[in-house]
């Protein structure tokens, strides 16, 4: 058999990302010599070919070399094993590095995790596989002998980090072979990226392989071990070699990439079952290590057949079942490339191990892995673009020296290099080398050109726009005279003109930019195409790296300085606005403070002492447009000394208000036991009335539309609404009034009743019937006569000191939203016009001339009741003082409004920096 043929012909693996396989390779042992002696030197292993292998009929070997052995086989026929390579007694470390390891050591730079596990019986050879010996050197030496190779030929463009951990699992513990300390290590896995973790185990980095050779030497040492029957150094712990590997590309260029990998080297303890080999280990402890390598059976067992019938529910993979798969779990099922070198021996007296080896080996042959490179990619920062120029252009110095010294293509640097006298270089490959050199230079140069105009353009672009919306504020201001308002007008003009201009420029420079960033993808095709020695390539990939750093780092420091003008600009903002703030809370103050001057407050209440129909309407408010119920209190009207009466008291409070509304009523003013009633026996009810219903009650009237008068003496409509807050009509019913009043509808019934027992001869003449009747006219002449309508503050407090007090509370509502002083000059105006239409005004100072009036008729006309509010009026004392408290509203209506309008202010500007953000 030559294992010296270097043919590849095991390339199962492809070497991109992707699915493979694991690769299975056999390795068969010499005999040893106890294995010579006791067993005659009979073997029952037979290397066919580099890839398949005969185990043969251990009967029939016991026959032939007339031994009795008792494989404990029954009926077993020679049978045919086919691997990825085989390799047999012959072979040494060293090739099967060649073949087997080598050729990952290049996947392993770029970035492919791979593991390369050696399996088998006690003695079979995995330790002298992996480890070595004192005379051959193991796979984790000449791999790491090879990687370290590779990775100096890498350190010419890249930053290689390579580290080492040594581990072992004994008894399911988990050792740190490099530490002396030889605490149990923890293993963790990481919830997001599904990795093991173990805490606190020892990463040595390495530079160079003699600081490996130690490392190992020292684990060797570290590592437990055991004299067993079957091999006098057999070691029982599953060794875990970790080389972890970690580069970036020098010259980084724009976009970081770090390469990383690993590569697990692991020599496992003796496959065997451990208590049935005549030894000193504990079947605790056999069952322990045998824990670990079950486990790694039943992995392989359940991810082979997983390869072969696709992923199912049921196939579970006990990874987490022990540490060594728990730590291998990647190696088989993941992202990485793996490698099981089943070691056996050929000697009859390992039959049965070798045979278990071998089935167990053939199943890993299915298991399939899904391989990616890892790579992390991470954006390179403003600040760091310097320090990347630098690199590129040390690295690129380093090159010159290099071409210099071996080619004397450049001229020396400090003018007397030796090297450049000895000029050595090809002259076409020199006058290529220039000629890109440059194609690269005159390029990059153009492409600065045009991304600096590009700037500067779009930085003017920004300060006119800014100047043009000066100049549009001053104009529409207005406050500049006509010459002001000229000159701004031109400037505009000119300033339009050049912004068409500059855009103009803009549009051009892009447009330029962006074939020149198509020239420059071109350039470096040319420069990886071009026929030069590499060092060449390296050093004009370089220069091209350079200046594509230098743009980016252009547009790296304008979007940094525009985020840091944006960021001063908000500085300056917040600043302004947390001034704002200050004035706001200021302006509140004030205006609370405003609310509470109590002593101009005008007192309305003494309205609603007027023994009238009166709408007290407290407040009008946005509760209008709100959801809000009010009480409507209907007292009853009665009949002699009392007048009829209904108070209608609102108190809608916005939303955010403090207190919750009230009922105002001067309910008490009637010493009549029928005032808890009204006159058809109804009890006076707080009658809770929509919105809507007041709305109707105080809208003007709308043609068509039914409107809801809650009494009787309701005829007179009033428009509330700021707009028009001096609509105030007064219609009485049988007046010329254009309005005609709809019958309260318990009228209407009350009517239809009286009707309806005039006709009944029973009921015409019955007492019931003739109070009915006289009830009813009564009630219908009441409703006949006049009623007006007041509006006031009554039971509400003027003294309060709470600025959210109902007053206070209203009367700042009434000051934003503008009626009730309107109302009050409504009733004044009311007052005058009926002063003017009625010569016979009676004396505002006889109270005595009202009770006359009121005993000659039950109830009082329209005209009288208009006295009676002209004549409350005027003798009110605070009416005395009317105009002043109206001319202080209006003052503190001012300061109210002013205030207010200093907080729109606010808020106007406060929404548009938000818009702005
Ligand atoms: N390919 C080989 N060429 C020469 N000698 C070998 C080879 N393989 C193994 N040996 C020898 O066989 C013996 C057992 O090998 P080794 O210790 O490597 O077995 P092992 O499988 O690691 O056993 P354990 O499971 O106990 O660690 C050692 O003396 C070793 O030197």
């Amino acid at each position: 058999m030559n294992n010296n043929n270097n043919n590849n012909y095991y390339n199962n693996n492809s070497m991109n990302q992707g699915n493979s396989k694991i690769q299975v390779v056999l390795r068969k042992r010499p005999l040893l010599q106890k294995e010579i002696e006791k067993g005659n030197g009979a073997e029952v292993v037979e290397v066919v070919n580099r890839q398949q292998i005969n185990l043969l009929d251990p009967d029939e070997i016991n026959h032939r070399y007339n031994l009795h052995y008792n494989v404990n086989k029954n009926r077993f026929k020679e049978t045919h094993f086919t691997f990825d390579s085989v390799f047999d007694e012959n072979s040494n470390n060293f090739q099967i590095y060649q073949e087997v390891g080598e050729q990952y050591l290049n996947d392993i730079l770029e970035g492919f995790n791979t593991t390369i596990f050696a399996y088998g019986a006690t003695g079979a050879g995995k330790t002298y596989t992996m480890v070595g010996s004192k005379d051959m050197p193991g796979l984790m030496n000449i791999m790491l002998d090879g990687l370290f190779q590779k990775v100096k030929q890498k350190e010419v463009t890249h930053d290689v980090t390579v580290r080492i951990a040594y581990m072992e699992i004994y008894n399911e513990n988990l050792k740190d072979l490099i530490s002396s300390d030889q605490k149990n290590l923890d293993l963790r896995e990481d919830p997001k990226s599904d990795v093991t973790l173990i805490h606190g185990l020892t990463e040595v980095e390495v530079t160079d392989p003699q600081s490996i050779a130690n490392i190992l030497k020292i684990g060797a040492k570290n590592r437990s071990k055991d004299s067993t029957i079957s091999n006098e150094a057999s070691s029982r712990s599953h060794a875990i070699l970790q080389i972890s590997i970690e580069s970036a590309d020098r010259a980084e260029g724009l976009e970081k990439e770090i390469i990383v990998s690993k590569l697990s080297l692991v020599d496992l303890a003796g496959s065997e079952r451990a208590w049935s080999n005549k030894s000193k280990v504990s079947k605790l402890e056999g069952a322990k290590i045998n824990q670990s390598l079950l486990t790694l059976g039943n992995c392989i067992q359940a991810l082979s057949e997983q390869s072969e019938k696709g992923p199912s529910k049921n196939n579970f993979i006990p990874y987490r079942g022990s540490k060594l798969t728990r730590l291998l779990k990647d190696s088989l099922g993941g992202n990485c490339r793996t490698v099981m070198i089943a070691n056996i021996s050929g000697s009859i007296l390992s039959f049965e191990d070798t045979y278990n080896t071998l089935q167990y080996a053939s199943r890993a042959k299915n298991i399939q892995v899904h391989v990616h490179k890892n790579v992390i990619q991470s954006s390179n920062h403003v600040s760091n673009y310097a320090a990347i120029i630098e690199k590129l252009n040390r690295e690129n110095e380093n090159l010159r020296n290099i071409l210099n010294s071996e080619n004397g293509r450049f001229p020396p640097i400090n003018g007397n290099s030796p090297m450049h006298m000895n000029n050595q270089l090809d002259p076409q490959l020199s006058q290529q080398l220039e000629q890109l050199e440059q194609l690269v230079k005159v390029h990059f140069d153009e492409e600065q050109g045009c991304f600096r105009t590009i700037q500067e353009s779009q930085m003017k672009q920004e300060k006119i726009y800014k100047m043009n919306l000066k100049l549009q504020q001053e104009l529409q201001k207005g406050s500049a005279n006509n010459q002001q308002a000229q000159h701004f007008r031109e400037q505009l003009q000119i300033n339009n003109q050049g912004m068409q201009n500059i855009q103009q420029t803009i549009q051009e420079m892009n447009q330029r930019f962006r074939s020149l960033q198509e020239g420059r993808k071109m350039i470096i095709q040319k420069v990886k195409g071009a026929q030069l020695p590499p060092k060449m390539i390296t050093y004009l990939q370089n220069l091209v790296a350079v200046n594509e750093a230098a743009i980016s780092n252009l547009e790296k420091e304008l979007t940094y300085k525009q985020n840091e003008d944006k960021i001063r600009e908000k500085e300056i903002e917040i600043a302004e606005l947390s001034d704002q703030l200050q004035l706001r809370d200021r302006i509140l103050i004030q205006q609370k403070n405003v609310l509470e001057q109590n002593e101009i407050a005008p007192h309305y209440s003494k309205f609603a002492n007027i023994k009238d129909t009166n709408i007290i309407i407290s407040s009008i408010s946005p509760a209008y447009t709100q959801n809000h119920s009010i009480n409507i209190n209907h007292n009853g009207g009665g009949y002699g000394n009392n007048y009829n009466n209904l108070n209608i008291s609102m108190h809608s409070i916005d939303q955010d208000s403090i207190p919750s509304m009230t009922k105002i009523n001067n309910n008490n003013r009637y010493s009549n036991p029928r005032q808890s009633a009204d006159r058809v026996g109804r009890p006076v009810a707080k009658n809770i009335l929509s919105i809507q219903d007041i709305q109707n009650l105080v809208k003007p009237k709308s043609k068509g539309k039914k409107r809801f008068i809650p009494s009787a003496r309701v005829q007179s409509q009033v428009n509330l609404s700021a707009k028009n807050p001096t609509n105030f009509t007064n219609s009485p019913s049988g007046s010329n009034s254009s309005h005609k009043r709809p019958l309260y509808p318990y009228l209407n019934a009350k009517k239809q009743r009286v009707q309806k027992m005039q006709g009944d001869p029973l009921h015409s003449h019955t007492p019931q019937y003739q109070k009915q009747k006289k009830n009813m006219q009564s009630s219908m002449m009441e409703e006949q006569s006049t009623a007006n309508i007041s509006y006031s503050d009554t039971n509400l407090s003027p003294n309060s000191k709470n600025p959210y007090s109902s007053y206070n509370y209203q009367n700042y509502l009434v000051n934003k939203y503008t009626n009730h002083i309107y109302s009050i000059q409504n009733l004044e105006s009311l007052d005058n016009s009926q002063r003017k239409s009625s010569n016979n005004t009676p004396s505002i100072k006889n109270k005595g001339g009202i009770n006359k009036v009121q005993s000659q008729r039950n109830m009082p006309t329209f005209q009288q009741r208009k006295n009676i509010v002209e004549y409350d009026v005027h003798q009110s004392p605070y009416v005395k003082s009317f105009k002043n408290a109206e001319e202080a509203a209006a003052s503190r209506k001012n300061k109210l409004m002013q205030l207010n309008l200093n907080l729109d202010h606010l808020k106007e500007l406060y929404t548009k920096r938000q818009n702005n953000q």
